[in-house]
């Protein structure tokens, strides 16, 4: 079985004795693209800052590719990048000036490495312009640039398309992706926008009163906790019985929303549909992350 990247054992963190994470388990692959999601106040930002070794936990084990945040952080952070609300970009700077002066900062020997982080945000037309004069997905865009400079292993980015129009939202987010597929960089992302992560992450860790209450990929969360699939079916059908095929269904103009207790069942529904009926589109309506969201929410607190 392929090793984690990051390994997080049994980990502890108060601020004044206030618990803020408590018994925190946590795994992710290389080139894995995690989303840390939770509700306000449930600790994520500490743990990317523990994980990125810039507070201390009191208890418990890290390793990130076999380094310790609490003896290694300056290796550690010069292995990841970080994107946070405050991207610590120079206003009265140029956009370029701006890269230029991390990349001297970080050590960066590539000298055509900022040119190609220009191109690559589309921001190649706007080096010139001081950045206080950027837009703000511009701002997003070069402090994900600034993150990248020293080509991280690890990308930790949190709530990256705060503030972003639906336009800028897909900008940033297809960047992250095209970003992860051809360097392999290991991306965890904190968002609450739960629809945006859906299509970027490969898995999950749901955090929730200082813990991670539940892990994985969206397919097998969907397979622990919806019993019950909510498929909705667009057809010529109208069934004149309150089950068809022993399956309950309510029905919406031309919609048909069957209750079934699993993916197998849709296929034998929509055969026996075909058989007389035509059939226009079917759409699972309770398999998306947030409802995924709700659900694990629910039974991590007595719900
Ligand atoms: N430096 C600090 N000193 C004292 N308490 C802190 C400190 N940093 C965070 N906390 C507390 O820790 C808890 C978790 O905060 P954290 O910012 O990690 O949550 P979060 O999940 O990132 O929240 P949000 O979704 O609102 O960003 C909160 O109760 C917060 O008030």
């Amino acid at each position: 079985m392929e090793a984690n990247f990051i390994h997080v054992n049994n980990l502890y963190k108060s601020f004044d004795q206030q618990a803020v994470l408590q018994n925190v388990n946590f795994h992710v692959k290389k080139g894995e693209i995690i989303g840390l999601i939770g509700p306000n106040g449930a600790g994520k930002t500490t743990f990317i800052r523990i994980l990125n070794g810039v507070i201390k936990s009191d208890k418990g084990t890290i390793q990130i590719n076999g380094l310790d945040p609490l003896k290694d952080g300056d290796d550690i952070r010069k292995m990841s990048g970080i994107v946070t609300e405050s991207a610590g970009l120079y206003h009265q700077m140029s956009g370029e000036e701006n890269l230029h002066f991390f990349s001297e900062l970080y050590g960066v020997k590539n000298k055509n490495r900022v040119i190609e982080l220009l191109l690559l945000f589309d921001l190649i037309d706007h080096k010139d312009k001081k950045v206080g004069k950027y837009s703000t997905g511009m701002k997003k865009r070069l402090a994900l640039a600034k993150a990248l400079l020293h080509k991280p292993e690890i990308l930790f980015l949190d709530e990256p398309t705060n503030g972003l129009d639906p336009d800028g939202i897909k900008l940033v987010l297809s960047y992250l992706k095209k970003y992860n597929e051809e360097t392999g960089t290991t991306m965890i992302i904190c968002s609450h926008v739960l629809h945006q992560l859906e299509n970027v992450c490969q898995s999950f860790a749901f955090i929730d009163h200082g813990t991670i209450v539940e892990q994985g990929a969206l397919a097998s969360l969907e397979e622990k906790y919806i019993d019950v699939l909510k498929v909705e079916i667009e057809t010529t059908l109208k069934p004149s019985t309150p089950e068809y095929l022993g399956y309950k269904y309510s029905s919406v103009g031309n919609k048909l929303i069957f209750d079934l207790p699993s993916k197998q069942v849709i296929s034998i529904l929509l055969n026996e549909i075909l058989k007389t009926n035509e059939v226009f589109s079917v759409t699972t309506l309770n398999t998306d992350l947030e409802s995924i969201y709700f659900k694990v929410r629910g039974a991590h607190n007595g719900k």
